[in-house]
């Protein structure tokens, strides 16, 4: 179980997290949304131990997280987070040592090492541009090689900041996919985005933040219907919840199946 229980959190004098209780483990995918500045990245870090809330707890397989080393070094490999710029975590120019990296810190067998980073890449779709030096690899190359550098853990709980920033059409599906992919090992994902259609589609549940403070949640198909609430957190509508909406279209989850049902819909003839 991955939680928060009244969270609070300063920086110096200024509060940025205001008595969260937000739970992770409920469902697969959870989104996590809010305005800049309102506290999404400063909530992953006390999800992974790195800043430690003022107030409250984070709590973690039932009970209050332990800040000791021991304790945040298990923590940090069943709790992973991969930020917004891979740059941030890659340190090798070649992506085998990289991604083994973490794993021989812990002294994790060769053996083993090989299987797992052998899945990882395999799972990321990266075993194309395995042997190419990490400084040539596109931003969203990078980015799969940042992910399967936390895949290796075999973390239970992966928090992902932005993870289609910067990405064309093409690298965000291939996100989707990836995301989906790891669910159905039985792993979670949270997901801190401004890609409000990515967090629609793709999410069990989402939390609405405004300045620090829970400002609703639930299924997205109900959180983003309520246009007052999320523009009162500085967001947009979802576009399929949007045609929903204003016009009256059924609310559909993905653009495939918004498609499929304006096909199998009767044609009006124009009068
Ligand atoms: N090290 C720091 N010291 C003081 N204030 C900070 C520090 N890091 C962040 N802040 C402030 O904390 C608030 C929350 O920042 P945070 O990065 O968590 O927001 P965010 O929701 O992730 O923003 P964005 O959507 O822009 O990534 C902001 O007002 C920011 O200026």
């Amino acid at each position: 179980m991955l939680a928060t229980d009244n969270l609070w959190f300063r920086y110096q004098d200024e509060p940025i997290l205001k008595g969260l209780s937000l739970d992770f483990s409920r469902q697969p995918v959870t989104g996590l949304v809010g305005a800049n500045g309102c506290g999404k990245s400063t909530l992953f870090m006390n999800l992974s131990g790195i800043l430690r809330p003022q107030q409250g707890t984070v709590q973690w397989q039932g009970k209050p997280l332990d800040y000791s080393k021991r304790a945040l070094l298990a923590l940090r490999q069943q709790v992973t987070t991969v930020f917004q710029d891979p740059d941030q975590q890659i340190f090798y120019t070649d992506i085998d040592s990289d991604i083994a990296f973490s794993l021989r810190n812990i002294g994790v067998p060769e053996a083993e090492i090989a299987r797992r980073v052998e899945d990882a890449l395999t799972l990321v779709d990266a075993q194309s541009f395995r042997h190419q030096p990490i400084q040539c690899l596109s931003h969203g190359q990078k980015k799969r090689v940042a992910i399967a550098g936390a895949l290796v853990l075999q973390a239970k709980y992966l928090l992902l900041d932005e993870p289609t920033a910067g990405l064309d059409p093409a690298g965000r599906t291939q996100m989707l996919t990836l995301i989906r992919r790891i669910v159905a090992q039985g792993n979670h994902v949270v997901i801190s985005s401004h890609d409000i259609d990515l967090i629609y589609e793709i999410c069990d549940a989402v939390y609405v933040l405004r300045r620090g403070e829970l400002l609703t949640h639930g299924a997205p198909g109900e959180v983003f219907a309520r246009r007052a609430l999320i523009e009162e957190a500085g967001l947009t509508q979802p576009w399929l919840v949007k045609l929903h909406s204003e016009l009256g279209f059924p609310l559909c989850k993905s653009e495939d199946e918004f498609y499929a049902r304006m096909r199998a819909m009767p044609v009006k003839e124009a009068s």
